[in-house]
């Protein structure tokens, strides 16, 4: 620790401490470099001003954080080091004209050693709610203090500052509900994959990249054995654990480019972008197989569970529709059940 941090280990705190830092989380603000945006504002509060330092503080519950700095480079401070603790006690303007003569800034980091901070003004952050998460303040390393007018573009920038913040903080709430949004519009609520409008979605896509980039594609249609008795002897509730179960386990068994989703009922599909009939063929005999392991129990008793495979595939001199790739996958899978079931086709 420095010498700085054990002489002054403690800091002044506003009332509403708590709601001021979880006010500070929510805005996101700590979490981006400050753009040209807030760096043009604290260019702008430099030049009004008529100082060489200036910059954007985000006062967090240890440590404050500079942001678009002018003049000087600073990432962090410890807060007991800050100046810009004392200025979040404020509900305006917060000034140090001779940093040396206030007992609070004399000893302090900025003050004692390089750029040797004389003056001090800062205006807090206020969010919509009210709650100081930071500062924007003017130094210079000779004393004085700002005129009315001065204090009064300060505070203008100020305001300008938090609504950049409150911005893109919106934005970024906005971006994460809307990427939710189309994540429930998408998925099938019970296995975790595709649905199945979203399934033939991406089947369209895929095939139409397929046949521009002559590439191979292959759809493997997956069906549950005998799922009624499933149903009948342990119950719909079993059931519906047990096609969890296996969405879970076939999303966890494609590639990342693999397209898996419930085409309906017990019947599953899974799309293999770039990939040849026999590496379907592979994929699916390893799917067969964990599907077969995996275990379910209902109580004591264990439920035996084995899945059919139709294989579809187009090869790259061959790309054909949507429809008939699944209608190949299809009739293999009738094959496969037609076969004894637990099978590949
Ligand atoms: N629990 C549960 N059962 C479902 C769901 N969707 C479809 N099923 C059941 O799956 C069963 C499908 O039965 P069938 O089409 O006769 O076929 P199967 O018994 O699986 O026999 P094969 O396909 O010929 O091996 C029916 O009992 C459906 O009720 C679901 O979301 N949850």
């Amino acid at each position: 620790m420095a010498a700085a941090e054990q002489i002054f280990p403690t800091f002044p705190q506003p009332a509403d401490e708590q709601a001021r830092l979880a006010a500070l989380h929510r805005s996101a603000a700590l979490d981006h470099a400050a753009g040209p945006d807030f760096l043009f504002l604290t260019e702008l509060a430099a030049r009004l001003c008529g100082v060489p330092y200036a910059f954007i503080a985000l006062v967090d519950a240890e440590r404050t954080w500079t942001r678009a700095c002018v003049g000087l480079q600073l990432d962090s401070l410890p807060r007991s080091q800050s100046y810009c603790a004392w200025t979040v006690l404020g509900e305006t303007l917060t000034e140090f004209p001779d940093t040396l003569a206030d007992p609070r800034s004399a000893g302090l980091a900025l003050t004692t050693a390089a750029p040797f901070v004389r003056r001090y003004s800062a205006v807090p952050l206020r969010t919509s709610e009210g709650h100081p998460i930071g500062t924007l303040c003017v130094l210079d390393s000779r004393p004085g203090g700002l005129t009315p007018e001065q204090r009064d573009m300060l505070a203008r920038l100020a305001r300008q500052v938090i609504a950049l913040i409150e911005a893109r903080a919106n934005e970024a709430a906005l971006r994460q509900s809307l990427q939710r949004l189309e994540e429930l519009a998408t998925t099938d609520e019970l296995t975790g994959l595709h649905n199945r409008r979203s399934l033939l979605h991406r089947l369209k896509f895929e095939v139409a990249r397929a046949r521009r980039f002559r590439a191979p594609l292959a759809a493997v249609m997956i069906d549950l054995d005998h799922f009624k008795r499933v149903n009948d002897e342990h119950g719909h509730a079993m059931g519906d654990k047990v096609l969890a179960a296996i969405g879970k386990l076939i999303r966890d068994n494609v590639r990342v480019i693999d397209v898996a989703g419930r085409y309906g009922g017990e019947e599953l599909c899974v799309l293999l972008p770039n990939t040849p009939r026999e590496g379907a063929l592979k994929m699916a005999e390893t799917l067969r197989a964990r599907v077969e392991a995996l275990v379910h129990m209902d109580g004591a008793r264990r439920v035996p569970v084995t899945a059919s495979f139709g294989v579809g595939a187009f090869d790259h001199m061959g790309v054909d529709d949507a429809d008939s790739l699944l209608r190949a996958a299809d009739e293999a899978l009738y094959r496969a059940k037609q076969n004894g079931r637990n099978r590949v086709e």
